[in-house]
């Protein structure tokens, strides 16, 4: 882990089963290469995952068995190691690379900007070669105006030590928001190309689909359909991400999905058994056996798995990728200190609107103060961001560059429609927030404003209870000695809830409003009668037809910059004059 992290934390743990296959899985790592410096469970970095993934590949060898290493995307945006460089990603792009990773595909993330998915096709597809895959994404040549595909469609290669046969394919959910040099093909559309037809006709032991796409989406049903329509008997596993949650899905006896987290949290863990006889002639029948686990990025955690310690786990390699975050984290000033954050703002452990919400913050104390520009400053106005803006929890204590990235990544700026009848302004909100079938009908889906953890909710009722899922290698060492609990993810998927490596103490998590909204310069009686109506321009796509709805005829052409700079960049400010002190 980084100098200064929060030191590793003693929990009680589940084992991790092995298979014949085995996978480690990462998604949404969004720059959090250096670990949570402030979060002892999760403060392992990069170099300590390189090294972990040696000793397990090490381990898989000697026992003769096979492990995979997957990513499935997001890595960028979120973390000042990737987007306080100038330009973004200047040393994420070496570090991320140092990981060994077996199947590798595109999020979101990587395509919002132009330059991320230049970037992603020119320098993260040749790092990672043919373990690169994209099945449903075009990058457009800026030279020539050449679509081409951003990696190769589908990969069909043979483990290393078992030679299990294994066709995977590497997707992206049907994504509307990328920049205009590449092209997301719709996953139901690209089932019907003649390559994929091929593939699902190839016959392996195995498919592997990985895919930046939530687990509960509509996208890994649809494929999943398609491989099952040509293939009864063959097992399929499914990675997945965009969610940001630890999930699970069961698609039938022979097809699991996983989900492992966000912000390089968690490290995902799936074994499979009997996905191919010992005998290469005889075909693979009865169920294959799967099992996973959620491992916390705990130093502890990823000793205890690997049975090693703090002399004998960090490998030369990990500790050199240790070493190069901390010169980069150091380049780039990330422990630079805006400020003190007086007490811990939740995303949501905390109810909105109240004391500890981060959203009750920006909405009562941050936006009053900067949303304002000289000539209109005495112009009642309506402020709206969306919450799914902002991404991480601010804790007590030091607030530095590095926190206002992993806070507010994006470079959304302040856009403003003025003097609009107060009567429809102040509907807005309350459309946004609850009114998505009206935004339907203009092709927009309204769960895209919020955090990404509540976007697509894990079904209350376990899938099919029925039909056994093994966990025959489940051991619980010695809770009762172990010390007390951390509080931290409690996984409720359709196998149970006994995934996470590490027994924490339940963490509440509470439903947050699509959108918040400040009133600012509002008169001290009554209501005004026009407002400026302020907004992050990532939600002007949803702010026309809203006010169309509440009966307020504007176009795009209306809108005007409301004033310089990007919320990012005003929070830090705010910070810097409200936030002093010394901690
Ligand atoms: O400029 C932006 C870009 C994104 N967002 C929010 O982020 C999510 C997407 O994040 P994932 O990690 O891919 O889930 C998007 O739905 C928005 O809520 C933003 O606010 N501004």
């Amino acid at each position: 882990s980084q100098p200064g992290a929060a030191k590793p934390i003693a929990a009680p743990m589940r084992d991790l089963n092995w298979g014949q296959l085995n996978f480690i899985h990462t998604t949404d790592t969004h720059g959090w290469l250096g670990g949570h410096l402030q979060e002892p469970q999760y403060s392992a970095d990069w170099g300590d995952y390189v090294s972990f993934t040696h000793h397990m590949r090490k381990q898989a060898d000697d026992k003769g068995i096979d492990l995979l290493v997957i990513d499935s995307g997001d890595r960028v945006e979120g973390n000042g190691l990737y987007d306080a460089s100038h330009p973004k990603g200047l040393f994420q792009y070496g570090i991320y690379a140092e990981a060994d990773v077996d199947i590798i595909c595109t999020g979101n993330h990587e395509l919002y900007q132009a330059y991320s998915a230049y970037c992603e096709h020119n320098i993260t597809v040749p790092n990672y070669k043919e373990n690169y895959i994209a099945s449903n994404l075009d990058y457009i040549e800026p030279e020539t105006g050449d679509r081409v595909p951003q990696a190769q469609r589908y990969r069909k290669f043979k483990t290393k030590n078992q030679g299990i046969e294994i066709v995977a394919f590497g997707f992206i959910f049907d994504f509307t928001g990328n920049a205009n040099n590449t092209v997301v093909q719709p996953v139901a559309e690209t089932l019907e190309e003649a390559w994929f037809q091929e593939a699902i006709r190839e016959k392996p032991d195995l498919f592997v689909v990985v895919g930046h796409v939530g687990l509960r989406m509509e996208e890994f049903k649809t494929i999943f359909t398609a491989i099952r329509k040509q293939n009864w008997h063959i097992p399929i596993v499914f990675f997945g991400g965009h969610a940001h949650v630890r999930d699970t899905r069961k698609f039938d006896s022979k097809a699991f999905a996983m989900a492992s987290g966000r912000y390089f949290e968690t490290i995902g863990w799936m074994s499979i058994d009997g996905v191919k006889s010992a005998s290469d002639e005889v075909e693979a029948t009865s169920s294959p056996s799967f099992s996973r686990r959620y491992i916390d990025t705990n130093l502890f955690g990823l000793h205890y798995h690997t049975g090693l310690n703090d002399t004998t786990f960090p490998t030369k390699h990990g500790k050199r990728v240790t070493e190069t975050i901390t010169r980069a984290r150091k380049s780039l000033d990330l422990d630079y200190q805006f400020g003190c954050a007086p007490k811990t703002l939740w995303m949501s452990r905390a109810q909105y609107p109240s004391k500890d919400s981060i959203f009750t913050w920006i909405a009562d104390e941050v936006f009053p103060d900067i949303v304002t520009r000289k000539d209109r400053k005495d112009k009642p106005r309506l402020a709206i961001t969306n919450t799914g803006g902002i991404r991480f929890d601010i804790f007590k204590g030091p607030f530095t560059r590095d926190t206002t990235y992993a806070i507010s990544p994006f470079l959304s700026g302040f856009r403003y429609i003025p003097d609009v009848p107060y009567k429809a302004a102040s509907k807005v909100i309350d459309l946004l927030n609850s009114a998505g079938k009206i935004f339907e009908e203009h092709g927009l889906d309204t769960r895209i404003l919020t955090l990404p953890e509540q976007r697509f909710p894990v079904p209350i009722a376990v899938a099919d209870e029925t039909e056994e899922v093994e966990e025959p290698w489940l051991e619980l060492r010695d809770v009762k000695k172990e010390p007390s609990l951390i509080a931290g993810y409690t996984t409720k998927d359709d196998v149970g809830d006994d995934g996470d490596d590490t027994i924490h103490e339940t963490i509440k998590f509470y439903n947050q409003p699509n959108c918040v909204q400040s009133e600012i310069a509002f008169p001290e009686d009554g209501e005004p009668e026009t407002v400026d109506l302020v907004f992050l321009d990532f939600i002007q796509p949803w702010i026309i037809p809203a006010l169309k709805f509440a009966g307020a005829d504007y176009t795009d052409d209306d809108v005007e910059e409301y004033m310089e700079g990007t919320l990012t960049y005003k929070m830090a400010e705010w910070i810097s004059k409200n936030w002093k002190g010394e901690c």
